[in-house]
Formats: C-alpha cells, sequence, structure tokens
C-alpha cells in the first residue's frame, strides 16, 4: 500500500511548462505555451549562451586567482541594450559577489535540475535551469537595488518536464534530448553531482559556448580539482551577454567549488596531479589542511559512521505496494522512489499548467517569463491550538519520554512543542520545482559515504528493505508524527536514524501530508548541515525514514550543558552561522522551515550542526535574483568603515590567502593586515559593484499557524498570512536563546507568549554581557513587521553580511574546529550504546521492531 500516494498535496507538473518563444519587433520577448516540444526554452537558452564570452588568462595559480577575481566578462555590453546591463563585469568578480555558498548554489541547482529519468541530462540542464530564474537588474540609475526597476531582466523558472517514474527507467530519452543524451553517458558516474552538472552542461551548451566542449569530459578530476581549489571560497561565477541580434538574455553560472571550468583553464593553467578529492567538501577540506592545518581541521564527518568507500550514492524508496526493484539504484540517476510516481497528481498539473503564464516584458529591457503554481502546505488544522496529547495517540509506550523533555531543569518549560496545526494554507507563488531533487539522486557531499554502499547492499540481497533488516539499538526521541531510533543495518556496522512512523496515526491524525513533506524535502537535501536521507519504505503498517545519525544530542541540551546555560558568543556565533547556512540552502531549495529551535538543531559527532525535522516546512516558489549595480556606488565607503567584510566570502577579495587560513580569523589585525585592507577597499572603489544573488522565497505565503509558541513570529500569531521571513525571525529568537539562555517573549503561558510576541518590544538582559553587533543582529531580526526585517529583502546574503559574523569565512565554516562539545556527546556515547546493546541482548529484543511486531511511542 503506498500510503502517500492519496495524500499527496506536492505535486510537479509535467505538462505546461514548455513554451513558445518569439521576438517581437521590438525585441520583446515573447512565451507562450505550446503543445508541441519543437522550440522550447531550452533553445531559447541555448542560444543565450552563446553571448558568453570568457576569457581566462594563465600565469599561474595566483595568475588564475587574480583572473579568477578580475577576468572581463561582457556582461551586457552593448549588445545588451535589450537588456539593461551596459557595463562590463567580470565573471568571477560577479558571482564571488553573490557569495552562495557551494552547498547552496548546488541546491539552487538541484532544485531546478530535472527530475526525469533522463537525470544526467537533468543534471547537464542545471546550469541553464538556475539562469533561466535569475533576474538581473541593472541599477543603471544609481538607485537602491531594489528600486531599479527600469532595468530588469528576469528570465525566470521554468521547471522542466517531469516525467514519472516510469518514464525514468525507459531506456531512451525524451527525443528532444537525445542528442546531449549520448554525451552525458560518458560522464564519469563517480563525479560528484555539480561536477558532472557542469560537464554534463557542457554539451548541450558545446555549440554556442566554444570553451565549454566534449574536451572537458577529458579533463582530470586533479585538473578539475585544483580549480575547485581556488576557488573555493567564492561560490560561483556567473556571467550574462546580451546577444543583440536576438535581443535574448543569457546567462550561466559556473560553480567553480566543483565544476568545469573553461578548457583553457583546465588544460592551460591548472597544475595535474592535485590530490584533492573529488567531493566537494573534500576539496575545501584538503584546502583547508594545506592552508591551517593549526586552525582547521579536516572533516572527517560521523567518522564512526564513514568509511570513505562507496563510489556511488543512492537514495532509495520502497513501499510495500511498490515493491522496490531490488536495486538501490547503484548509479548516480535520480532514484525512483517508488512513491514518488504517485506524487504527480494529474489534477494539479493542470492546474499548474494554468498557472503558467507568460510575461512579455513592458519594453526591450525587460524579460520577465513567469510560472506560478501552488505552494503546498501541509496545513490541516486549526489556529491557536497546539498539539495536545490528546492528539496524539500512544501506540505503545515502551521506552523513555519524549526526547525533548529530556533536559528537565530550569528548562522544562523549554521543551517546546512545535504548533503543527494550521488553521488554512494559502497557495501562491509558484512551483517549487521540488522533484529534480526530490528524485534523490546524487548527493556529493555524501556520495563516498559507507553508509550508502551499505543500504545499496543490504538492498540487493533483500530485495526491499524493511524493519526487519535493522537492529534498534536505541530510542533517540519522539515527535509528533514517529518516533526516531538509533539503529544498525543488520550485517552491517553503519548507523542511521530510523524514523518509523504509524501509517494509520498519520492517517487518522491527519498527518499523513507532514510525513510526506518531511520525506520529500529530506530528499532533496544535500547539506552538509542538512540531514541526508539514505532511505525510505513503508509497509503495511509503517512508513520509515532512514537518516543520517547525529550523535552529538541538540542544541538545546548542549546548551544547557554549558556553564551559565548560555553559550559563549563565539560558540552562538558558530552555530548560528552553520544554521544560517542551512536556511539559506532550504530557502535556495524553496523551503521555508518555520520550526528553527535548539531542539531542531542536532550536533554531529564533529561538533557541527544538522538541522532537523521538516515536517512543518513550506514548500514554494524561489525566483533567484540577481541584483547588479552597473554603475558604481558609494558603496566602497561604507566598506571601508565596515572592514568586516573582508574576510567574509560575500567580499570578492576573500580569496586572499591569508583569510583562508581560518573561517574566524582575528579580529585584530596587523599593520600589514590594515594596509592590505585599505589597499582593497581603494580596489574596491574602482571596481564596478558586485552583483548579488538573491534567492529567497519572498512571495511565498501560508495562512498556517505553525512553529513554537515562542519562536513563532508575529505575522504568523496575527494570521496575517507569512512566508519566509519568519525563518529570520526565528533566526532572532534562536540567538537570543543560545545568547541569553531564554526566549525574548515568553510568558508564563502560552498565550502571554503569544501576546508578548505580538506586543512587547525587544528587551534585552542585563546579563550576560553580550556584544553589541550581536544585540544589533537580534534586533534586526526580531522586527515584527515582516517587511522591514532583517532579511526579508535579501534573504541570509543580507544577514551574512552583519558585522557579527566579521571575520567569517562562509565558504570554509564547515572546516571551521566547532565549539568543543562535552564528552557525553563525543562518540564513545555511540560504541558504548554499541558494547552495552550487545551485552543486553534482552534490550535490543525490546527495541526490536518488526513489521508484524513493532512497539514504540507515538504520541
Ligand atoms: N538524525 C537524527 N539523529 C539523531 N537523533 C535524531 C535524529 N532525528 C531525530 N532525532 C531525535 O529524535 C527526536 C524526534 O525527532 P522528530 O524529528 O521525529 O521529532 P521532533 O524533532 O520532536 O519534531 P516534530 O514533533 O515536529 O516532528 C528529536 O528530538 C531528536 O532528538
Amino acid at each position: 500500500m503506498d500510503t502517500f500516494s492519496s495524500t499527496c498535496e506536492i505535486v510537479e507538473s509535467t505538462e505546461g511548462l514548455d513554451f513558445n518563444f518569439s521576438v517581437d519587433e521590438k525585441g520583446k520577448k515573447n512565451c507562450v505555451p505550446k503543445s508541441g516540444n519543437k522550440y522550447s526554452i531550452e533553445d531559447d537558452i541555448n542560444s543565450l549562451f552563446e553571448a558568453i564570452d570568457v576569457r581566462t588568462s594563465a600565469r599561474g595559480l595566483d595568475a588564475l586567482r587574480k583572473s579568477a577575481l578580475k577576468r572581463p566578462i561582457r556582461v551586457g555590453s552593448s549588445q545588451a541594450s535589450g537588456i539593461g546591463i551596459s557595463e562590463p563585469v567580470s565573471l568571477k568578480q560577479a558571482l564571488r559577489g553573490l557569495c552562495i555558498s557551494q552547498a547552496a548554489e548546488m541546491a539552487a541547482m538541484k532544485r531546478l535540475s530535472k527530475p526525469s529519468g533522463s537525470s544526467r541530462s537533468s543534471e547537464a540542464g542545471t546550469i541553464k535551469r538556475l539562469y533561466r530564474a535569475v533576474v538581473v537588474e541593472a541599477n543603471e540609475s544609481g538607485l537602491p537595488l531594489n528600486e531599479g526597476k527600469g532595468n530588469v531582466v528576469e528570465i525566470s523558472l521554468v521547471p522542466e518536464k517531469i516525467t514519472s517514474n516510469i518514464s525514468e527507467k525507459m531506456p531512451e530519452a525524451p527525443k528532444s534530448e537525445s542528442p546531449n543524451q549520448a554525451t552525458y553517458s560518458s560522464t564519469p558516474l563517480d563525479m560528484p553531482m555539480t561536477s558532472k552538472a557542469m560537464m554534463n552542461k557542457v554539451p548541450s551548451l558545446d555549440q554556442v559556448v566554444p570553451f565549454v566542449t566534449e574536451t572537458e569530459k577529458e579533463i582530470s578530476k586533479p585538473e578539475l580539482q585544483k580549480q575547485t581549489s581556488i576557488d573555493s571560497s567564492c561560490v560561483a561565477v556567473a556571467s550574462k551577454e546580451v546577444q543583440q541580434g536576438e535581443n535574448i538574455a543569457s546567462a550561466s553560472i559556473e560553480v567553480p567549488v566543483n565544476t568545469a571550468v573553461p578548457e583553457k583553464v583546465l588544460k592551460g593553467k591548472l597544475n595535474p596531479g592535485s590530490s584533492l578529492s573529488s567531493s566537494s567538501a573534500g576539496n575545501i577540506v584538503n584546502k583547508c589542511v594545506s592552508s591551517s592545518p593549526g586552525l582547521i581541521k579536516p572533516v572527517f564527518r560521523n567518522k564512526s559512521f564513514i568509511k570513505k568507500k562507496g563510489k556511488q550514492d543512492s537514495t532509495s524508496a520502497f513501499s510495500s505496494s511498490n515493491p522496490c526493484d531490488g536495486s538501490a539504484n547503484n548509479d548516480l540517476r535520480p532514484s525512483t522512489s517508488c512513491m514518488d510516481s504517485h506524487t504527480h497528481n494529474s489534477a494539479v498539473d493542470n492546474e499548474r499548467k494554468e498557472n503558467v503564464k507568460a510575461s512579455p516584458a513592458s519594453n526591450s529591457t525587460n524579460m520577465s517569463i513567469e510560472v506560478n503554481s501552488n505552494v503546498t502546505d501541509t496545513s490541516t488544522s486549526k489556529p491557536g491550538s497546539s498539539l495536545s496529547s490528546g492528539n496524539r495517540a500512544k501506540v505503545v509506550t515502551k521506552v523513555d519520554e519524549k526526547s525533548r523533555s529530556r533536559e528537565k531543569g530550569e528548562f522544562s518549560q523549554s521543551s517546546k512543542s512545535s504548533i503543527g496545526e494550521y488553521s488554512s494554507s494559502t497557495s501562491i507563488s509558484e512551483d517549487s520545482t521540488l522533484s529534480g531533487s526530490s528524485r534523490g539522486g546524487s548527493r556529493p557531499h555524501m556520495s563516498k559515504d559507507l553508509r550508502w554502499e551499505a543500504i545499496r547492499h543490504a538492498q540487493k540481497h533483500h530485495g526491499c528493505l524493511g524493519l526487519r533488516h535493522f537492529k534498534l539499538i536505541k530510542k533517540l526521541g519522539c515527535g509528533d508524527i514517529g518516533t526516531v531510533y538509533l539503529a544498525e543495518l543488520t550485517g552491517t556496522s553503519c548507523l542511521f536514524a530510523l524514523k518509523v512512523m504509524d501509517n494509520d496515526f498519520l492517517m487518522g491524525r491527519k498527518k499523513m501530508p507532514r510525513a510526506q513533506t518531511e520525506r520529500e524535502i529530506l530528499q532533496m537535501l544535500d547539506h552538509p548541515f542538512l540531514p541526508t536521507l539514505f532511505s525510505h519504505f513503508t509497509t503495511e503498517k509503517f512508513s520509515c525514514l532512514v537518516m543520517e545519525y547525529c550523535p552529538g544530542g541538540d542544541l538545546h541540551v548542549l546548551r544547557q550543558k554549558q556553564p551559565s546555560r548560555c553559550f559563549s558568543e563565539q560558540a552562538a556565533r558558530f552555530y548560528v552561522a552553520e544554521v544560517l547556512l542551512a536556511l539559506e540552502y532550504l530557502h535556495m531549495l524553496g523551503v521555508v522551515y518555520r520550526d528553527l529551535k535548539p531542539e531542531n538543531i542536532l550536533v554531529r559527532e564533529d561538533g557541527h550542526i544538522m538541522l532537523s525535522d521538516f515536517d512543518l516546512s513550506l514548500r514554494c516558489a524561489v525566483n533567484p535574483m540577481l541584483l547588479k549595480s552597473s554603475s558604481p556606488v558609494v558603496e566602497p565607503t561604507k566598506k571601508a568603515s565596515s572592514p568586516c567584510t573582508e574576510s567574509s566570502c560575500i567580499d570578492p577579495f576573500c580569496l586572499h590567502p591569508s583569510w583562508q587560513v581560518s573561517c574566524f580569523t582575528p579580529r585584530l589585525l596587523s599593520v600589514a593586515a590594515a594596509k592590505s585592507r585599505k589597499i582593497k577597499s581603494d580596489l574596491a572603489a574602482q571596481v564596478s559593484p558586485l552583483p548579488q544573488l538573491i534567492v529567497e522565497p519572498t512571495s511565498a505565503r501560508s495562512n498556517s499557524f505553525v512553529g513554537t509558541h515562542e519562536y513563532l513570529a508575529p505575522e504568523i500569531i496575527k494570521g496575517e498570512g507569512h512566508g519566509s521571513a519568519v525563518d529570520w525571525w526565528t533566526f532572532g529568537i534562536f540567538l537570543f536563546e543560545l545568547l541569553y539562555g531564554r526566549t525574548p517573549f515568553k510568558g508564563s503561558a502560552n498565550d502571554e507568549t503569544l501576546s508578548n510576541v505580538v506586543s512587547q518590544s525587544l528587551r534585552f538582559p542585563g546579563y550576560p554581557v553580550v556584544s553589541f553587533h550581536a544585540r544589533d543582529l537580534i534586533r534586526g531580526l526580531l522586527v515584527k513587521e515582516p517587511d522591514n526585517r532583517l532579511g526579508s529583502v535579501k534573504g541570509a546574503a543580507e544577514i551574512k553580511q552583519h558585522p557579527f559574523f566579521e571575520g567569517l569565512n562562509w565558504a570554509l565554516i564547515r572546516c571551521a574546529i566547532p565549539p568543543e562539545l562535552p564528552k557525553s556527546c563525543d562518540a564513545a556515547i555511540v560504541s558504548q550504546a554499541m558494547a552495552s546493546q550487545k551485552k543486553e541482548n534482552i534490550k535490543c529484543e525490546e527495541l526490536q521492531v518488526t513489521e508484524e511486531n513493532v512497539e514504540f511511542e507515538m504520541f
């Protein structure tokens, strides 16, 4: 029985997403839905890429680095008149300015990638698709960026056609893609996704982008990796050029961290033989290690559970009603979840089709193609009512109480319950294009993980995974919709967090959509600060998620173990920075998290964090926007007086070696550094302001009443409808709680708390003493009016630039040494648990779950 099929609300349109373009005499871009596929937006975009002109120079690594910053790219040259970008801009320089983390960039690409069986082509089209969604705003008039509406190029997201799982398994790719398909197949399978994506991008563009050719496929990994290393601090490189003849805007994003680069660069300038690993994370790690062994440690995440062994990854899905094929998707093609095929509701597809609209630009400088579809919210119930115990069905109480309540002391109340009850959900905005990643697919940052291999092997061996293949070691906690166990895959030493959800309970409580939302979001994720979903399966009774296990407990517990029950500012900064990156990534995927709180931040074995629990998240569409001011602005002055930007990756000069030493550079600068800073400021004053990529689902709206009382944003409480800004509110509450040990608006009862949130002004306790910058950031985030809230316009990029994060190298934070963990959070716990498990078989038997004999607490 496929328990999800009947309740699926989130679907991807497979129809109506194709357009015919025409250019009228005024140079306007017209887009009309078409029934056939003879001429699609892809063709159009392909031609856009013809305009890309990347010039690389090669003078060794330094030269390469410099050229990476200054490589001239004609963006909207004279040819660009129709688009409104009229100033040359360096390709790489542009994207350094974007300051999107590598993983976040990958997320954006994945979000836009095609989920169909022709996954390789979907990867290949990633870059193109990303830039379909790019809006370039040329602020030639010197107006604030947001106001420069006059010169807007919007190439909005046009979700790819989605093919069902059945079609995924079809041997033949769609005709329109066949030319590229053959080429894609030659892409090394063990390449990281983004590398593949870029390489795959190549053939599809080879007719229009001279330097991106088939030959790139022959580029050795070390070459690619070297480039990756060089550019690891920055995120992406964009170019945009206008082809005058056709009045078409073209754009591409390169992700230098782990993507192909112009052939010229690769072949001529990069030193082969780099020992960098092929994974993007690995690249950064290696770089960090070599840069500063003393300050940055390599990341061997979950070393107890990860052995770099497998080359491939997979994400599999099973259900009793949809027997898996026995394979674990050994290749890098997105796996075909048994359930996913049911998520494509044809009715909604049709609706979405209707929502697709073409918005021809009003003048020759504008082009807008918008695709609107529904946001799916898993909303189901009433406002203001938190989950009561009455709402919770206790299936069998067997183990300990809810993990959130495990810390009882001063903060017994801090076991904050998420309110998963909704008044109504509004659907607005656009297609979130989740399907691309919801097919699982490759997960570059975890692709070498031994657990993939173990899961794959088990699936092959057993046909389908089921509860009987897992040995439960201990209960990790209970949530609203399920119970999470530490589980070992039988016959392996691989540990997982196994979330078991009772189907009847989910159905009875109308929580199935939440379970489905969580699963679908988990399937999309591929980020170091977010959980990896290794597999999921559904039996007659249960739906199960096989996730990455986080042994360090959660931040709520960890905070209580701190002296004064607060984190130091340094530690808090580390945690919120990682959370910010995770939120940024989620937003790029079109996911508004909505349930940020310390209890949902798990701590990995290595001390880095993992944001968990997505069942309350809102999925929506995002329109990435590339804002570019084409006239020199007075920004540099501000920069000069605000030195914090320099070591942040948002600064185009952040590749300076000295800033790669640590993710947290010392705040006291030497005279030399100060001089260097001055030079850079001067230099910055001479170059054009950098464009900025904004991927914030600002148009998302929901009326659901979800979250946790103390963390609820005012607009949620007021029922005014909310969007992504709620995450920035909760982010402010979160930082406040980490620093002060309590939330700012907590009242004696929930009602009072809600009232305080809406009407009480923010006050900071006198103790502990917290820096001005921290308080200033909190103040900016806890603005009650969402439109005025920090982050509401430009998302995480805005927040990252706050002086509180001065000195933080965002790109390398995953390599930074995390705050010290109490010993109890060590992996020793796990080994202990394992050891004691062997001794106490009886306990294991109690926890042993089979489909027929499951015992767990479900509220
Ligand atoms: N991957 C994981 N690794 C380790 N522990 C986990 C993991 N996932 C969940 N847990 C633990 O299990 C508990 C239950 O998690 P779950 O996500 O089901 O519910 P929740 O966080 O209480 O939220 P909700 O009620 O909204 O679902 C968590 O509080 C956490 O302590």
